[in-house]
């Protein structure tokens, strides 16, 4: 045993996490953002850490969605057993960084719908900007699961969503790697409804809106164009 002091996934002091918000602290999500973090990693590591860590993270996403019991047979009995009820899942990736997680939440709900928003955050007055949007017809029937690898200002976030709940989505999920204290704020403030899951709360936000520590610009670290 050492002294060391124990890793934390909440980085920024004196923050009251929301009721809403969920720090996944599984030692496999810390261990693979570390690598993920770090500048020295590759574009194909990236890619694959990415994927790994969406994998996690959407096991605390779909914690709550509604079962039903079936019956069924065994091979050894008959049994009644829970599946998922209801409309398939809708995953909506927020383009282009929220691609990366898109493809590790597919790997495990692989007949999911799936929306795609596109924004890009304007570089100098921070907020976002729409160029593409494509939903699923019946929103409001699914539970949604939007992703971002990053939440900064939480302008993107809270834009994405009120654009979801404007084609009817009701029950929203938003999953992000990193977060800091200022856009949780933003994104619980006009969206109090939804769950937010996060594997970490970074310890602020730079004078040109980077997560610090964080790890850069998540997209150009997905796809190299940079
Ligand atoms: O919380 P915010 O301050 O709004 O910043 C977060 C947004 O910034 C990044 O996207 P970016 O604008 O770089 O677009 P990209 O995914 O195409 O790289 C990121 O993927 C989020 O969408
Ligand atoms: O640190 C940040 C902030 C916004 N978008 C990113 O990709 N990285
Ligand atoms: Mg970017």
């Amino acid at each position: 045993m050492t002294d060391a002091p124990l890793p934390r996934p909440v980085l920024a002091s004196g923050f009251d996490i929301p009721a809403n918000v969920v720090v996944v602290d599984h030692p496999l999500v810390q261990h693979k953002l570390t690598r993920l973090r770090e500048a020295a990693t590759s574009t194909a590591g990236f890619r694959r850490l990415t994927r790994e860590l969406s994998l996690l993270l959407a096991y605390e996403a779909t914690r709550d969605l509604p079962l039903e019991m079936e019956q069924i047979e065994t091979p050894l009995e008959p049994m009644t057993a829970p599946k998922l009820s209801g409309k398939k899942l809708c995953f909506v990736s927020i383009l282009r960084a929220g691609n990366g997680i898109l493809d590790g939440m597919l790997d495990l709900v692989p007949a999911a719908r799936v929306g795609h928003i596109g924004l890009y955050r304007d570089p100098k007055t921070l907020q976002p900007v729409e160029y593409y949007v494509k939903l699923p017809e019946d929103m409001a029937e699914r539970v949604c699961i939007a992703v971002d690898p990053m939440l900064a200002t939480g302008h993107s976030a809270a834009a994405a969503i009120e654009r979801l709940k404007r084609s009817g989505a009701n029950a929203i999920v938003f999953v992000c790697l990193l977060s800091v204290p200022e856009g949780l704020r933003t994104l619980c403030a006009a969206h109090p409804d939804v769950k937010i899951v996060t594997a970490s709360i970074d310890r602020e936000l730079d004078g040109h809106g980077y997560i610090r520590p964080g790890l850069g610009d998540a997209g150009d670290r997905l796809f190299g164009t940079r």
